[in-house]
């Protein structure tokens, strides 16, 4: 570890590091940064472009006691580093370790937790307005991306902020601008942020025109005065767009967002004013890492890595489900005209990318806006469209009213592609897709499937797209289960696959657990029992005929997923069971009312007992 870095273990220990010395404990911040993800793995390069931010800020401020919000949070390690945290960062990401987001649970640097995208301004503006309720004077700052500005809560937030420009209390907000979002930044609002990139810095221009002005004899000074006067001001006249200004938001920018001493004196400046400003700070995602720098958007999320490569160090040997999901679309969309696709920023995760090489004119991606993606998918559906929205679990459960209210009242044949669905690993609370079931499930028209392995993908996506009305298939996050390829029943509405017939108990397996339950169903036959074991492939319809039959001929039956037990599919058997008067005992297994932390799959699986060992384990109790 570098000498400097070494001084710092606690919040604050910053303020004693030497100026001149800024840049060289920036490099050693980013060669800590390296080291670490690239055994660890995680989001490195917005990490390595937010170094001087991150520390400017901690220069400026006092921690705790000021509060930072990191937008996403994906770039707070260095908050982490200089928070007394960086001893545990061999720990980043896994299980018991620290986690890859802010996290109030782990320091009182820690604010506000965050994970998903646009949160912090409206976050930032709720602790600036307590702070002035409560006649305290810290100073509040919001770090957000480019990319989390295409989000529609940062707009409703801007939005508000004008209640504080009444007051001329100060908020700041850091815009961390590096034209990326995972992928390259899109729409009108990264537009509007080039445009102002191409400029040069406002008062530097407005200092240009006023001399320029001044310079012209005789009508030039005059005009400079009128300008000046002009309750619009000179800027109007002469700046383009203008949008944060008119907005009631002071724009400080263009700040090199790499310069650490530029940046000192615009957070200082900033923190005078009267009113909420945003500093534009331009920046390079991967700032100081090559490999980084040229390929952004790998070393975004990156598991670990050859430092001197830039290669990952596990080779990828098997398809995953979005690779399946993402050729199958390609497939079906050649003949039919009327699939468009739609992602909110993520192309490369949802595996869009190759739907969008084949037919750009038919791919659409929307910025990190998933609520607008559901209803502008709804739009297009009622015009004859069929749009595919290919999203992670966690991330539509932003877009709920939407599917209620746009898609479902309405029977607009959207079709949903769920990916990351279930438990997601080392991204932890914030992304675990465990809880579509639950908020899908219960609303009128809706259709939800879930295929127990790869094999069952194509067929489902053929299906979902002759059927017209809304329709979801969620499917997990990484490699697909290629056991029981054998099994492969046409795809029917509401109709589950019945794959081994048994007699003391009947296994109902939603989706990719599957894995699991045969793993569970064989050790239970090593054992001596006898049990059945069923894909229930539409969770919603129900096999409602299926199930009738099996309440008939099995005292026991335990329903399996990878989804909150509250609202899951467990509780639907339960109701019909109940509705219908059968007295079987049911055991249901999924996750058990607690968001899942950062570990492994396998772990998290173990955790809430829905690894093939525990499956066995809680069947044999109960029949004893
Ligand atoms: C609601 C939501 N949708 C999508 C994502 C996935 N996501 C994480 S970071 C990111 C890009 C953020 O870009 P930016 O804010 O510019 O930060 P940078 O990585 O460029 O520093 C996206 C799309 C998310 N976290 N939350
Ligand atoms: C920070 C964020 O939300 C994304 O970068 C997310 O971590 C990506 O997850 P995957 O690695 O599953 O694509
Ligand atoms: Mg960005």
């Amino acid at each position: 570890m570098g000498r400097l870095l070494n001084q710092i273990k606690e919040p604050n220990d910053i303020k004693r590091i030497s100026p001149k010395l800024y840049p060289v404990l920036a490099e050693e911040i980013r060669d800590f940064l390296l080291n670490n993800v690239s055994q660890t793995g995680g989001h490195l390069a917005s990490n390595l472009g937010a170094v001087e931010i991150t520390m400017a800020l901690h220069i400026c401020l006092r921690f705790p006691e000021d509060k930072v919000v990191y937008d996403v949070g994906h770039q707070s390690y260095v908050h982490k580093i200089l928070t007394g945290r960086k001893d545990e960062f061999s720990t980043l990401r896994q299980k018991d370790g620290l986690c890859g987001f802010p996290k109030r649970s782990e320091s009182e640097c820690d604010v506000f937790g965050t994970g998903h995208s646009s949160t912090s301004i409206s976050a930032a503006l709720g602790l600036a307005v307590a702070r002035d309720l409560e006649q305290k004077d810290n100073t509040v700052v919001a770090v957000i991306g480019d990319g989390a500005l295409s989000g529609g809560m940062a707009y409703e937030a801007l939005n508000n902020l004008s209640i504080l420009r009444k007051e001329k209390k100060n908020m700041i907000i850091i815009l961390n601008d590096n034209k990326m979002s995972i992928s390259e930044n899109v729409g009108g609002m990264s537009r509007y942020l080039n445009d102002l990139r191409s400029r040069k810095s406002y008062s530097e221009f407005k200092e240009n025109v006023e001399s320029a002005l001044n310079n012209i004899p005789g009508v030039g000074k005059s005009v400079a005065r009128t300008l000046k006067k002009s309750k619009d001001s000179i800027k109007q006249l002469f700046i383009p767009g203008m949008l944060f200004e008119n907005m009631g938001i002071t724009y400080y920018g263009l700040v090199n967002g790499h310069d650490i001493y530029e940046l000192i004196h615009a957070i200082n400046r900033a923190k005078q004013h009267e009113g909420p400003v945003l500093i534009h700070a331009i920046t390079r995602k991967g700032m100081g890492y090559k490999n980084a720098e040229k390929n952004p958007e790998k070393f975004h999320g990156i598991g670990p890595f050859d430092r001197q490569s830039g290669e990952l160090l596990a080779k990828k040997t098997k398809k995953t489900y979005t690779d399946v999901f993402a050729d199958s679309l390609v497939a079906l969309a050649k003949n039919n005209k009327k699939i468009v696709a739609i992602t909110a920023a993520m192309p490369s995760g949802t595996g869009l990318k190759s739907f969008k090489k084949y037919y750009p004119k038919r791919f659409f991606d929307v910025g990190i806006a998933e609520e607008h993606a559901v209803t502008f998918a709804a739009g297009l559906a009622a015009q004859g469209m069929h749009p595919v929205f290919a999203v992670y679990s966690s991330f539509l459960q932003r877009g709920y009213d939407q599917i209620l209210h746009d898609v479902c009242i309405q029977k607009l044949p959207v079709f949903f592609c769920i990916d990351r669905s279930g438990l997601v690993g080392a991204d932890g609370e914030t992304h675990q897709g465990i809880f579509d079931i639950s908020y899908l499930s219960h609303i009128p028209n809706m259709v939800l499937m879930a295929p127990k392995n790869g094999r069952e993908m194509p067929g489902m996506m053929k299906f979902a797209l002759e059927y017209n009305g809304p329709i979801a298939m969620k499917y997990p996050r990484g490699s697909v289960y290629e056991g029981l390829s054998e099994y492969n029943a046409p795809v029917e509405l509401g109709k589950s696959e019945v794959i081994h017939e048994g007699q003391d108990v009947v296994i109902l397996s939603v989706g990719s657990i599957m894995e699991e339950c045969e793993k569970a169903v064989q050790h239970l036959q090593e054992k001596g029992y006898n049990p059945g074991l069923v894909n229930v492939r539409f969770i919603r319809p129900m096999d409602e005929d299926l199930l009738r039959e099996l309440a008939a001929k099995y005292p026991l039956i335990v329903t399996v997923e990878e989804n909150e037990l509250i609202g899951g599919y467990g509780q639907m058997v339960s109701a019909f069971l109940h509705k219908n008067k059968y007295h079987n005992d049911l055991l249901s297994l999924g996750i058990s009312d607690y968001f899942v932390r950062h570990a492994t799959v396998a772990q998290q699986r173990e955790q809430a007992g829905i690894d093939a060992d525990s499956i066995v384990k809680s069947i044999i109790d109960r029949m004893n």
